[in-house]
């Protein structure tokens, strides 16, 4: 589903990303680790064609998502739904309203410049509202939701696109351990249930192993551990956040090891 070759991203003389080799199969929920400003951002943008690799191969979905040409980049996005870590739900709008903004891509540019939406799509929205456990808040406006609750919109609205592949950017980064764990939930239920692929940024180590069915770790741009959350022990974990020559940033380090160290907590959450 997801394949990359080579894969590296400068600005300027700064080498982002170093020649990451990956291949993702359908269906799998994959955890990028790192600390800030290991790249895995970048990594993300690089998938769904926002940001432009400086060399490399990488085809996701069947596309060639290095391939600039703005047709391109359109189709890829239709495969590529995103999330982000602050949910970019319109607030004013009702939760299945945003929930049918995953429609725009597919629709007609008339249907979706007048926001018509046909029965199909409205039912489809509701499914997917009903995915997150939603469904009832589907007429109320968004901005009268929780935080955990409208990362689940923005959640419904990437599966309302029918997307082959979600891009989830630190997606439980503002959330509490509780809601934390449910939205992850939602996500790996769309791979699961779904069979759509997900590539998940995430800070907490032990969410990485609960959730993860793969967890990658970079490490200054460089892919320094891959693998089952099983296989991702300490000497891993100093690789990822502390290896020779880079200085982790101390927040993202403490995340880490504040979260190693949560682990009962959260498991009784
Ligand atoms: N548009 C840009 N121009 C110049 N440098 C950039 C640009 N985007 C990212 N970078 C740099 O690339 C590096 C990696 O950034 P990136 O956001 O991918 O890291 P990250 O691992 O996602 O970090 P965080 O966990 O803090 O979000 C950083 O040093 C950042 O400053």
């Amino acid at each position: 589903m997801i394949q990359l070759r080579a894969l590296a991203k400068h600005y300027g003389s700064h080498a982002v990303l170093r020649g990451i080799d990956l291949d993702v199969p359908a269906g799998q929920f994959l955890v990028v680790l790192g600390p800030s400003g290991a790249g895995k951002s970048t990594l993300l943008r690089c998938m769904n064609g926002l940001v432009q690799p400086s060399s490399g191969e990488l085809r996701i979905a069947g596309f060639d998502a290095t391939d600039p040409r703005a047709r391109q980049v359109r189709q890829l996005r239709r495969q590529v739904a995103m999330i982000f870590q602050h949910h970019n739900v319109v607030p004013r709008l009702s939760v299945l309203k945003n929930t049918l903004t995953g429609r725009l891509g597919q629709v007609p540019t008339w249907s979706s410049v007048l926001q018509l939406f046909s029965r199909q799509d409205v039912a489809l929205a509701m499914d997917c509202l009903r995915r997150v456990e939603l469904e009832h808040k589907a007429h109320q406006r968004t901005d009268a939701l929780s935080g955990g609750q409208r990362q689940r919109v923005g959640i419904a609205r990437a599966l309302a696109q029918q997307p082959q592949v979600i891009l989830a950017d630190e997606p439980v980064a503002s959330l509490d351990p509780k809601t934390s764990r449910l939205v992850l939930h939602y996500l790996r239920a769309a791979s699961r249930e779904l069979g759509i692929t997900v590539v998940c940024n995430l800070h907490q180590v032990d969410y990485a192993r609960e959730f993860g069915d793969r967890i990658i770790g970079l490490s200054g741009g460089e892919l320094v551990f891959d693998g089952p959350g099983t296989a991702l022990d300490q000497h891993h974990l100093d690789r990822i956040y502390a290896s020779p020559g880079h200085v982790p940033h101390p927040a993202s380090h403490a995340t880490a090891t504040a979260a190693t160290s949560l682990a009962p907590a959260i498991q009784g959450t």
